[in-house]
């Protein structure tokens, strides 16, 4: 398949609508997990975007208990800080029905990322794979995960033949520290989702999508562009 016709875009009307659609839609391969494999990997994104759609996954009936859900990157803070992705997933998605959830964070208390990479890596690595469904998010400045421009491990995380799964990144527009799955441990996934809400990232994926002037540059271009795992994207206003 060629790059970007491995793309299926679905627009809602409200942000509900695409919340319900896309928790039932990751519902439903988590339950196919279960049912073919006896346990489930998901990993998901933080920032503000996912909580309409934590809210109602979590509420999703299935055995979360077999469900492992980790993290697409963090950034370099403990759980008890309010920009922790792990702090938005606990307070968001692990609640409910998902509360039984196996949640595998990247955080490991380690002074910077660099210094815990070596555990974070072993958390990740030890999850079963491929993983059942990656939900990604992206930034006005096309970064998704932790691949932000400039950042100092880019080349490495975007490299489709790099074995190293997980990666520290620093960057101009990254606030703290990060952490991050590189971009082949995100796309060994049997299902891949961009949520993305907006007009400002409607045109940001429209741009990254034509590859044109600084949108050429876009690190989410990377995902748009793969052919590993077809990746659906959900927008809404
Ligand atoms: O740690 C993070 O911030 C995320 O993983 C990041 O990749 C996020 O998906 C985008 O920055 C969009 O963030 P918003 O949803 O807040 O716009």
């Amino acid at each position: 398949m060629s790059p970007l016709l491995n793309v299926t875009t679905h627009s809602f009307t409200d942000c509900q609508a695409q919340a319900a659609a896309l928790a039932e839609r990751i519902a439903g391969g988590l339950r196919e997990a279960l049912d073919q494999r006896g346990s489930a990997v998901l990993a998901v994104s933080g920032g503000s975007t996912p909580k309409a759609l934590f809210d109602r996954l979590s509420r999703e009936p299935l055995d979360w208990s077999r469900v492992h859900i980790t993290l697409v990157d963090e950034r370099w803070v403990p759980d008890t800080d309010e920009r922790s992705n792990a702090r938005l997933v606990k307070a968001r998605l692990l609640q409910n029905a998902a509360a039984a959830a196996q949640f595998v964070p990247l955080y490991t208390g380690a002074e910077s990322p660099e210094a815990g990479l070596a555990e974070a890596n072993a958390r990740i690595d030890a999850l079963p794979r491929p993983f059942d469904a990656v939900v990604l998010g992206m930034g006005d400045d096309g970064h998704t995960a932790s691949f932000f421009p400039g950042g100092d491990h880019l080349a490495e995380a975007l490299d489709l033949d790099g074995q190293t799964r997980v990666l520290p990144m620093r960057a101009p527009g990254a606030g703290e520290p990060r952490i991050t799955l590189s971009l082949p441990a995100l796309l060994e996934t049997r299902a891949l989702y961009l949520l993305v809400t907006g007009a400002t990232k409607r045109d940001v994926l429209a741009d990254a999508r034509l590859g044109l002037g600084a949108a050429q540059h876009y690190p989410v271009r990377s995902v748009l562009s793969q052919t590993r795992a077809p990746l659906s994207v959900y927008w809404c206003p």
